[in-house]
């Protein structure tokens, strides 16, 4: 089985899809790494991160690949693990310019349908695009605000600019964040994270 959590940047996604899954005993695939993972290589290699042949060499040359671990997914290229330099502001302000390219989208889709169920798949288009045959799906929202405020804890920057980053970003993955007209919203602004993943799991017949 296949469960769907897409949602908005910041709306917590990965934090849901993990406790989600922890609570069923199963791996969370996390697909924004894998557009995160080409966008450090791009950045690190300096080429156009417009260029999708240049961005796809270096795919080719360093074959990122994801680990979808229950409490947490790692990439890695060869030996290297990329994991903790995918989450710099440098990456956030790339990685849409890297995601709305139909090549990239194409190479990040090929790769997650090789994986075996049953997992959650979190991002934008899990739910429509990569896994419309999905059991179960959600779809996460809240108010630039909140989620300005919550990644504020895990970032440099100051309340206000991390917003204006989130609503430029929100405004740049739009044309792939549409939820599925199956999926359950969830407006995650009044909840905790744990009521986020209690919804979740009491709409899966899993609840306490
Ligand atoms: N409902 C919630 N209430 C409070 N904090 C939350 C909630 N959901 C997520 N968070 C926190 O918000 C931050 C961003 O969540 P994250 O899972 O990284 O989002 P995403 O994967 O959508 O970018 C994390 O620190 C997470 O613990
Ligand atoms: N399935 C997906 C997943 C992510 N993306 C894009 C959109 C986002 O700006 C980046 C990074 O997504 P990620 O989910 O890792 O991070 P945020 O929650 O947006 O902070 O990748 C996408 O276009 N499609």
């Amino acid at each position: 089985m296949i469960v769907t959590i897409d949602g908005v940047a910041a709306s917590g996604k990965s934090s849901v899809s993990s406790g989600v899954a922890r609570a069923l005993g199963i791996p969370y695939v996390s697909s924004g790494l894998l557009y995160r993972a080409a966008t450090l290589l791009g950045l690190e290699a300096g080429v156009d991160l417009h260029d999708a042949q240049a961005l796809l060499a270096l795919l080719d040359t360093h074959a990122p690949r994801l680990e979808p671990l229950a409490e947490g997914n790692r990439v890695w290229a060869g030996e290297r693990e990329l994991t903790d330099a995918l989450h710099s502001s440098r990456v956030d302000a790339g990685v849409s310019v890297v995601a709305v390219l139909p090549e990239l989208r194409a190479w990040v889709d090929a790769q997650l349908r090789t994986l075996p169920e049953p997992f959650v798949a979190e991002g934008r288009d899990m739910g429509t695009n990569v896994f419309p045959q999905a059991g179960a799906k959600f779809y996460l929202t809240a108010s630039p605000r909140i989620r300005a405020e919550r990644r504020a804890r895990e970032r440099p920057e100051d309340i206000p600019a991390i917003e204006a980053a989130l609503i430029r970003r929100d405004a740049k993955d739009k044309v792939q964040s549409a939820p599925a007209p199956d999926a359950t919203v969830i407006d995650t602004g009044p909840l905790t994270l744990e009521g986020v993943i209690g919804v979740i799991l009491e709409g899966l017949g899993k609840g306490s």
